[in-house]
């Protein structure tokens, strides 16, 4: 096989790229012969349970003949509330307290869970890797509280690293394709500007032939565009990755992640000697980051700066994670009598860590904390282990040095051609709108009086710009999808995409990924906006432009045409739709107006606290630009950030090697030149690849494996030998029996799954999360929540809640009409 001219050796297979991130907009939720089921996943065992929702197998169960290896596929799905009302009196009485202030994290002014999952939903969508696991589908029925989300299943669970007497129980070998793995997954991010900031064995996942694993859990994640033109700096760009501006990313500062895990640069405050100079962190730059100073906890030392935080706090935890692999205990610990997490971060900032005599549960010796032997294995992960923990994050190794790294190396057949081709390729972009569309609102309704005025605001301004659109120069609309090409996108392409929905079904697929809400504008939230076309190109996803010289009222529509000029102003928010399965060939236009206005892209005005002075609308004294009068600090948002440092406005924004035009921008990033397949998905099949490193792990020989694969992929076992799906065939109830003997084995054998303190992820220092399940919300609201284990719940008459009538959003509260139901009388219809 020969992959971007690079000829892959035989035993690297085509990579797994199934399609897409689906959106779907219709859920129904049923019992199949006592199965729940929702759409076409089949509930199985609970796998976990997290801070927001709980994780189920499930099986999806496709069009394919029974029989078909790929009939029923296993993936987790975890279900997880929008908002409810104890979150709502939570958020009300956070805002309370909240400065009105433009640099205000939108998180925190959202401040609920809701902002959370939105976020990794929407950080989620993008990343294609082998090693970090995939979301295929969002289930996102408006009408609802609970949002699904489908991944990818990791049939071998978390990583467990120590026993009951704290000992290592995975060899070095198993440790070292680990961490190999760990860091394929991480640098992909990196290079895409998110940082994981909860890096720690538990989210690193096991297939289920424990032969790789994937980063998991972007609930506290991060995604920066100026963390990534730092990355991008590295790739000989211009950009400076230690500027104070591109590290602008205040959303950073508030502590997320898992005590014991956290950089120092992250409890800087707890260091001990923090005179400018003499700082174990390293020089920190008085100039950087003032304006995230303001976030740190009360206990920051006067005439300190936190030092910037970057894609190195990452490298930390991996560091940390590679220590607890090694030793089955992790590097800093609190040894005080009455210790507190306080107590934990003087030790992670100012104190050095030890050495077992041994690593491993093969036990190999280390030689020491001060190694005096050479090329011993042991002197190599303990250099490498000093180069991970240094407490300054710019002394602290990167991730491409580890995977140069002679130790990480040490049992790869090619290093030099493993190196080529597990370099990171591609660019994404997670957009503030792509979060903010990455869920919807419950409870969307019509509001005639809305459509009604927003079809004339939409042929008022497609005028408009239908008359522009020839002075301007012909820059290619900013997408976000990475699989967007910017060539030939052409307006006439939305008429050749879309075809009308045949059944009622596939209307609610055809739906999927439709423009839907603006949260700034609360009458925007109406199916008017649900009902618009939906804009796709051939590969499926675009974003609109907003024409900088039209002066949008707050809340309207604006519609453009093909070729529009590129507004990089903040206060206009492109939107990207994407509608899965469309194709070039099989769609055509399914508005109304678009064969009328010939338009290819759509998008929402919203006025916008973190607005620049480009592009303000004079005839908007109320909107953005009368704001921005008082809103003279610096931007937060690190675009905005970048576009100051810049010099200015939208206009004149320039690098060093010419003005950062859209094109360039979009190129930049990634979008223009798309790689037929992702090189390093093909280049990281190798590293997991040597089936005598297998044996001698142990993977596959139960004697000296430490923990079975859980319960779920014996499921799949039993669902491959019965050839036919239990759901298809009646085989639910011996398939459930079978289910809970197995779960109770288990337990038997392991124990409940357990959380240590040096695994759980902490909240937001703000309390902006809170713990505990979706059920502490239900009790006594819908009590048969429990008889479905939290994911699905009856109602009475046993009617599903359809979307059809008229609500408002104060109606959120109503848990008990919002809750996803049941109905055994109602199916959907039989896959074929
Ligand atoms: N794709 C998956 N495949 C298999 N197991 C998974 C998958 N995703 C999550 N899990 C399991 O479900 C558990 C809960 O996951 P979830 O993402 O909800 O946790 P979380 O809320 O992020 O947890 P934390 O409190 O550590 O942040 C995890 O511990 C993990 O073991």
């Amino acid at each position: 096989m020969i992959q971007n001219g690079v000829s892959l050796p035989n035993y690297v297979k085509a990579p797994f790229d199934p399609a897409d991130v689906v959106t779907t907009d219709h859920l129904a939720a049923y019992l199949d012969a006592g199965r729940p089921m929702l759409n076409n996943y089949t509930r199985h065992a609970k796998i976990g349970e997290g801070q927001h929702g709980e994780v189920y197998l499930c099986y999806q169960v496709n069009k394919y003949p029974p029989g078909h290896p790929d009939r029923r596929v296993p993936v987790a799905m975890k279900s997880v509330k929008r908002d409810n009302a104890r979150d709502k009196r939570l958020r009300q009485l956070r805002q309370q307290r909240l400065p009105n202030h433009p640099h205000t994290p939108i998180v925190d002014r959202l401040g609920t869970t809701e902002a959370k999952i939105r976020k990794e939903i929407a950080i989620m969508k993008k990343c294609r890797h082998p090693h970090v696991v995939r979301l295929y589908e969002i289930i996102d029925d408006r009408t609802r509280d609970k949002i699904y989300m489908v991944m990818e299943y990791l049939a071998g669970g978390e990583v467990k690293w120590k026993n009951e007497h704290e000992e290592p129980i995975l060899s070095v070998i198993q440790t070292r394709r680990i961490i190999r793995d760990a860091v394929l997954g991480l640098e992909y991010l990196h290079h895409q500007g998110i940082i994981h900031r909860d890096i720690k064995p538990a989210n690193l996942l096991w297939t289920e032939d424990r032969r790789q694993v994937k980063i998991a859990d972007f609930g506290v994640s991060h995604f920066s565009y100026a963390q990534r033109l730092a990355a991008a700096g590295k790739d000989g760009g211009s950009e400076d990755p230690e500027d104070p501006i591109l590290l602008d990313d205040s959303d950073l500062t508030r502590r997320a992640g898992t005590p014991s895990f956290l950089a120092p640069e992250i409890v800087y405050e707890h260091t001990e000697d923090t005179s400018p100079g003499s700082s174990s962190l390293g020089d920190i730059p008085t100039a950087a980051s003032s304006s995230i100073a303001h976030a740190t906890s009360s206990q920051s030392v006067p005439g300190t700066q936190r030092p910037p935080i970057t894609q190195s706090i990452d490298v930390w935890a991996l560091g940390v994670t590679l220590y607890c692999l090694l030793f089955g205990k992790v590097p800093f610990l609190d040894t005080a009598a009455h210790g507190s997490e306080w107590s934990l971060y003087n030790v992670i900032c100012n104190r050095d860590w030890t050495v077992e005599e041994t690593m491993g549960s093969d036990r190999i010796p280390t030689g020491g904390r001060h190694p005096k032997a050479d090329d011993t294995e042991g002197a190599q992960v303990v250099r490498l282990l000093d180069q991970f923990l240094k407490k300054d994050a710019k002394a602290r190794v990167t991730l491409d040095q580890v995977k140069r790294n002679k130790w990480i190396l040490r049992d790869i057949p090619e290093p030099d051609m493993w190196l080529q081709l597990t370099m990171p390729r591609g660019r994404i972009d997670v957009s503030v709108d792509e979060t903010s569309v990455a869920m919807s609102s419950v409870r969307f309704t019509w509001n005639w009086n809305v459509v009604s005025r927003r079809i004339s605001s939409l042929f008022r301004r497609s005028r408009d710009h239908q008359q522009r659109s020839d002075d301007r120069d012909a820059r290619g609309p900013v997408k976000s999808d990475p699989h967007v090409h910017l060539h030939g996108y052409e307006s006439t392409r939305l008429q050749d995409t879309y075809t009308a929905p045949t059944s009622k079904r596939d209307k609610g697929k055809r739906r999927a990924g439709t423009v839907t809400t603006v949260r700034s504008s609360k009458s925007l939230r109406s199916k008017s906006t649900e009902r618009w076309p939906v804009v796709a190109s051939a590969s499926r996803s675009t974003s609109a432009i907003v024409d900088p010289n039209t002066t949008p009222r707050r809340g309207s529509i604006t519609l453009l045409t093909s070729g529009a000029s590129v507004a990089t102003s903040s206060r206009y928010h492109t939107i990207s739709s994407a509608r899965p399965g469309s194709s070039p060939t099989d769609t055509k236009p399914r508005a109304r107006f678009a064969n009328i206005f010939n338009f290819n892209s759509m998008t929402h005005w919203r006025p916008n606290k973190y607005s620049n002075s480009a592009g303000a609308s004079p005839t908007d004294p109320s909107g953005p630009s009368s704001h921005r009068a008082a809103a003279a600090p610096p931007s937060r948002r690190s675009e905005e950030a970048l576009r100051k440092y810049r010099g200015g406005g939208a206009a004149d924004m320039s690098l060093p090697n010419g003005p950062l035009t859209a094109d360039r921008r979009a190129s930049s990033w990634g979008q223009g030149d798309q790689a037929p397949i992702e090189l390093a998905e093909a280049a990281s099949l190798i590293s997991s690849y040597d089936f005598h490193e297998r044996t001698a792990a142990g993977v596959y020989n139960a004697g000296e494996k430490p923990f079975a694969p859980r319960t779920p992929s014996r499921l799949s076992t039993n669902v491959a030998t019965s050839g036919e799906p239990s759901c298809e065939n009646g085989d639910v109830g011996r398939d459930a029996e079978v289910e809970q003997q197995d779960a109770g084995e288990e337990d038997r054998k392991f124990g409940p799954p357990c959380f240590d303190e040096d695994s759980s992820t902490i909240a937001s220092a703000d309390g902006g999360w809170r713990g505990g399940s979706d059920d502490d919300e239900d009790d006594g609201e819908d009590g048969v929540d429990d008889i479905c284990n939290g994911l699905i719940a009856f109602d009475d008459d046993g009617d599903e809640n359809d979307d059809g009538g008229e609500s408002s959003d104060d109606d959120d509260d109503d848990q008990g009409e919002n809750a996803v139901t049941f109905s055994p009388r109602r199916r959907p219809p039989p896959i074929e």
